[in-house]
């Protein structure tokens, strides 16, 4: 460690968070994780950092320095986490995308960034090619749908239950089709990545996505099509999910890892 790393600020010690930390650590990256938000501080947490300060909400981060906030917490956490760190000057990332659904929240989101100077920045996620869909949106684009197919035990808990049984599936059942933004606000824990291809292309509402529930899948499956003047784009990731929450996938937070790494060293890639 040493007075030059990047100060970060980490909000969620779930599957994402802790896994960030994780690769941070075992990378040695030039970063210092100088607190970790959580809801319950008194709650046994796994594989902190060791100089790391345990906190329970934005109120604690009165004399702590950063550079930047991660959140990886919950669509919830964002607003008051993520006006804290702007209102610092912080950079904020943001893993929970479906809270942006919300326009009032972004709006404030952007004039608390506006008014302090700092950056708000969406990372890919568990997407890719999320550069060439922003770029392409920059013209005319007709259309662009996203197809998210995920194992059936990534839907317990959700919506999904009130469509299907999702444990007597025996063929993959797509269960939901509309926009982005009604993906995203019934399904907040699976489908924060039909914001950020929205965000990308050409919106919440004109944004298709799908949500299927396979039982033969083993990996958390995205599909993006685009079409517009630019051209055609069709893009497939297959995500192994993460260990501690399948509804996740590992990609999510190597974004996460890529992003602080980015702006923790002299070269971005
Ligand atoms: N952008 C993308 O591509 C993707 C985004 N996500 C999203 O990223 C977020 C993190 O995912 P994941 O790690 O898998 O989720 P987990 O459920 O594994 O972990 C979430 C953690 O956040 C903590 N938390 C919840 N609310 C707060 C709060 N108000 N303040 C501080 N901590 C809080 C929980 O703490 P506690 O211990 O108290 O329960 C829990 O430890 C989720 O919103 C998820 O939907 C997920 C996949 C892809
Ligand atoms: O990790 C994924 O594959 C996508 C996901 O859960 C989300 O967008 O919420």
């Amino acid at each position: 460690m040493s007075g030059s790393d990047l100060r970060v600020v980490l909000v969620g010690w779930g599957a994402i968070g802790a896994r960030v930390a994780g690769l941070l650590a075992a990378r040695a990256s030039p970063v210092r994780i100088v607190a970790v938000g959580v809801r319950d501080t008194g709650a046994k947490r796994q594989g902190l950092p060791p100089d790391t300060r345990l906190i329970a909400g934005p109120e604690a981060l009165e004399g702590i320095e950063a550079d930047l906030l991660v959140e990886a917490a919950g669509r919830a956490a964002l607003r008051p986490w993520a006006m804290a760190a702007l209102a610092r000057g912080w950079d904020l990332a943001i893993a929970s995308t479906s809270a942006l659904t919300d326009a009032d929240l972004l709006a404030d989101l952007r004039d608390q960034a506006k008014a302090t100077g700092a950056q708000i920045l969406i990372p890919p996620g568990a997407l890719g090619g999320i550069d060439a869909l922003a770029a392409a949106s920059r013209l005319n684009m007709d259309m662009v749908r996203h197809e998210i197919v995920k194992p059936a035990r990534a839907w317990a808990g959700t919506a999904a239950e009130e469509v299907c049984d999702l444990a007597a599936l025996t063929a993959p059942l797509t269960f939901f089709e509309g926009s982005a933004r009604q993906a995203a606000d019934r399904f907040p824990q699976n489908a924060n990545v039909a914001v950020i291809s929205a965000m990308a292309g050409i919106g919440l509402d004109r944004t298709m996505v799908a949500l299927t529930a396979d039982p033969g899948a083993t990996m958390n499956r995205h599909s993006i099509t685009a079409r517009g003047d630019f051209g055609t784009m069709t893009i497939t990731l297959e995500n192994r999910p993460l260990a501690g929450n399948p509804k996740s996938s590992e990609l999510t937070a190597l974004s996460l890892l890529r992003l602080i790494e980015n702006r923790a060293g002299g070269l971005v890639i």
